[in-house]
């Protein structure tokens, strides 16, 4: 297996998007993968001629669609394969991969579904599926004719390793918050990614308030009233200029980290009946994809290594606290409440373990 090079989860990402295969090399096994969403017949057809391609679904998508009682665990923590059966068309194969229809069509079976022996491979098509912003799932075949792209696993699970990350360029920037304000915007070396910092005021001996805000156009730009995260955005900064110096970090990780296509699917199985974290395991996502050591490594970058937090999630503390960050305190952050989303809010609460 080739050593993994910082340019194959981009090229991975690319390929899959326009519909093209990839071909991963793990350490237990290879895989040519097709995504289901971006497939059609033609492609399907030159991925595998003889029809004999199975499904892979992540762990979340098989609970959902109860295939984890022909699994050993419960609750299967690990990608399962579909055999593919005669009607398992692509029509079919859609059916598997995206909920829209759950609930208007059923899906009938027998489906024979089982572990694969090449979980390296598995896990980064699906990690691959996420970042690139496309359901997780695949076509599988052991080798593909012609792969647009091959690349070993572990290109995939290292992508969005924070190391990389540098201050590309930083200006003056007067905000409605603050006019004592200056963006930073960060670049690393694997994706086109651009993270950004706004720094308000200037340092005054004591730790900054920093708010870890992630991005959220409907909430952000459009004043979306089914999340918080509008209010919470504006609050902090308003709470920035009035102390006289914080750090906002925009991270761009739409919708908890499945990208912006992904969370409107989850808005619809929301419409549904569903809440926010039945949505996302439902599409066979985690809860909560996002990871908050790239917030370390902006605040390293920075220069501010210790820091007051404004959040409501225990999780971002314990994120930045194992990337090496001292959060000297946590600052409760609620703004926002209104008839659409406190619903949400109460699952934040009961479900995510939100301190609300
Ligand atoms: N997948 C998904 N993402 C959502 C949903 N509602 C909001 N989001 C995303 O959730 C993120 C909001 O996160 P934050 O406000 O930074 O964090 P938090 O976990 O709520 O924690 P706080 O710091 O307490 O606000 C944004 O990326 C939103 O796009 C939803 O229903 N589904
Ligand atoms: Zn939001």
């Amino acid at each position: 297996m080739r050593p993994a090079d910082p340019r194959d989860a981009a090229r991975a990402i690319d390929a899959i998007r326009r519909g093209w295969p990839v071909t991963i090399a793990g350490t237990n096994g290879t895989l040519a993968a097709l995504a289901i969403e971006t497939a059609d017949d033609g492609r399907l057809a030159a991925f595998d001629p003889d029809g004999r391609a199975d499904v892979l679904l992540s762990p979340t998508r098989a609970a959902t669609l109860k295939l984890a009682n022909q699994i050993a665990a419960a609750v299967p923590q690990v990608p399962v394969r579909v055999r593919r059966v005669d009607w398992l068309d692509l029509p079919a194969a859609v059916a598997l991969a995206d909920p829209a229809l759950d609930l208007a069509r059923p899906l009938a079976g027998p489906w024979i579904a089982g572990p694969l022996p090449e979980t390296d491979a598995a896990e980064a098509a699906l990690r691959l599926a996420r970042l690139a912003g496309l359901l997780p799932a695949f076509f599988i075949a052991p080798a593909t004719a012609d792969p647009a792209v091959t690349l070993p696993a572990d290109a995939i699970a290292a992508h969005d390793a924070p190391a990389t990350l540098a201050i590309a360029s930083r200006a003056r920037l007067p905000v409605e918050a603050s006019e004592a304000a200056e963006i930073i915007a960060f670049r690393g070396a694997a994706d086109a990614v651009e993270h950004v910092a706004l720094v308000i005021g200037s340092p005054d001996g004591r730790p900054p308030l920093v708010r870890i805000h992630s991005e959220c156009l409907t909430g952000d730009a459009l004043g979306s009233l089914k999340c918080d995260c509008g209010p919470q955005l504006r609050r902090a900064l308003a709470e920035m200029a009035g102390a006289g110096w914080g750090i906002l970090l925009y991270l761009r990780q739409e919708g908890r980290g499945i990208g912006l296509v992904n969370k409107l699917r989850a808005y619809a199985l929301q419409d549904q009946g569903f809440d926010t974290v039945d949505a996302n395991l439902r599409l066979g996502f985690a809860i909560d994809a996002r990871d908050f050591a790239v917030a370390a490594r902006m605040l390293e970058l920075i220069g501010q290594i210790e820091v007051r937090l404004m959040t409501n999630n225990p999780a971002k503390v314990a994120g930045l606290e194992t990337a090496g960050i001292t959060v000297a305190e946590r600052v409760a952050h609620k703004a926002g409440l209104n008839l659409h989303n406190a619903g949400y809010l109460d699952t934040k609460r009961d479900r995510t373990g939100h301190i609300l």
